[in-house]
């Protein structure tokens, strides 16, 4: 068991992070008074959960009645969760607080904040229209929250000689917590934006009633070799196990954003493990299982394994055994957290476990060192388990 986090740190480093958490750019001195006390006041409200299945029902029909009671939950809901944030953002320990790509992520916050409460009470379609539009550009705002937090907590790693974020563990909770919260509330907004735009066949909104698991996993399949064929100028064959027509509800971007993750990680430990060998490296399987409670995809690979005592870095932020561990901003321009490179700031296992767990799954991670991973992704299939709320 390692030594407490904080006996390990040496006593001039706590000092440098004590007094830049003192000096923090704190709230108070770049936001007006009542601005603040509202937002601590809404900090203290409780936030409000959603089902998969209730955006299903409530989207089933958007009719402009429906648009407007939905522009109105956003309306009393955003300031909430985004107060909770600009709470936890003032706060943090080590002077992550001060450091100037957080102090850029909780101004973006205090700004949709403010937006989102200055805006007058939605009444009818017209203001429902406007509000929409102020959504659009908050969703915009944020798109970058993900690399740009990560640069600030990467700061934070720097001046603290090599501390593991695994050896910070409230620093891992409060990302665990934040990113997912980002999730919900980017799944909200997006949620009403796509309300408005023309319906994909089998869509309501962002979420597809007939996801096909096989289908969306050939797309990450396809998207993570080539990435994959860019890097190694090669990349591993990827066989799929299960049934194409197999389809349940869920949100195709979010399974494609997490089968990518594990692909990829499995398309890389195989090409490293293969790549002074002269044997043919062995495909990487993906099975598809339909249970009555979840759908399971197994991505299994023989690249090599991770060791047993690792096995909790790959949860942390920021661990990566990728060469060049640097966040990268958001390059697709879409929002999505996707980095654009093979491997990069090590948030692709803990962000996509986030994803899992935010309709009720979860993600496991199996190894066998010498041979190689199993990674498991379990998503519920009944989808009426209500989002969590850090
Ligand atoms: N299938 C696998 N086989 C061997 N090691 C793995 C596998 N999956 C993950 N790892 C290890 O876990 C680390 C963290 O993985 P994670 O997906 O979180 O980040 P990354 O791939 O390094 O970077 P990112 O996904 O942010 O671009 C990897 O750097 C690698 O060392």
């Amino acid at each position: 068991m390692a030594a407490p986090a904080l006996s390990r740190l040496s006593s001039a480093v706590l000092q440098r992070a004590a007094s830049a958490s003192r000096q923090s750019a704190r709230l108070a001195d770049s936001v007006p008074r009542e601005v603040v006390d509202d937002i601590f006041s809404q900090a203290l409200q409780k936030q409000t959960g959603v089902s998969l299945k209730y955006m299903l029902d409530f989207g089933s029909n958007p009719i402009e009645r429906q648009l407007v009671l939905s522009a109105q939950f956003l309306h009393n809901e955003l300031p909430v969760r985004l107060a909770h944030r600009v709470a936890e953002l003032e706060n943090l320990p080590y002077g992550l607080s001060a450091k100037p790509h957080v102090l850029k992520v909780r101004d973006w916050y205090v700004e949709s904040f403010k937006e989102l409460r200055s805006f007058k009470p939605v009444k009818d379609h017209s203001d429902e229209l406007h509000f929409t539009k102020m959504l659009e550009n908050i969703y915009n705002r944020h798109k970058n929250v993900v690399p740009v937090m990560a640069m600030g907590v990467a700061d934070l790693k720097q001046e603290l000689h090599g501390v593991g974020l695994n050896e910070l563990p409230e620093i891992h909770r409060f990302l665990d917590g934040f990113y997912l919260s980002r999730i919900g509330i980017r799944i909200l907004i997006g949620q009403h934006i796509a309300l408005h735009e023309e319906q994909k066949a089998d869509h309501i909104g962002m979420i597809c009633t007939k996801c096909s698991p096989v289908q969306v996993a050939r797309d990450a399949i396809y998207d993570a070799r080539s990435i994959c064929m860019r890097e190694y100028a090669s990349a591993p064959e990827v066989t799929i196990y299960g049934d194409p027509n197999f389809t349940f509800a869920y949100v195709p971007s979010h399974l494609h954003h997490m089968v990518f993750e594990l692909v990829k990680n499995s398309l890389r430990a195989v090409n490293d493990r293969y790549d002074d060998l002269d044997a043919e490296p062995p495909p990487v399987r993906l099975v598809v299982a339909e249970g009555d409670e979840d759908v399971t995809i197994k991505v299994s690979d023989e690249g090599g394994g991770i060791p047993r005592s690792g096995l909790p870095r790959i949860w942390t932020y920021l661990y990566s055994t990728a060469q060049s561990p640097l966040p990268q901003m958001d390059t697709h321009g879409d929002g999505s957290d996707g980095p654009a490179i093979l491997a990069g700031y090590g948030y692709g296992l803990p962000i996509s476990r986030l994803y899992a767990r935010y309709f009720g799954g979860d993600l496991q991670i199996i190894s066998m060192e010498g041979y190689g991973t199993d990674a498991y992704l379990h998503l519920n299939r009944l989808g009426n388990v209500q989002e969590p709320l850090p």
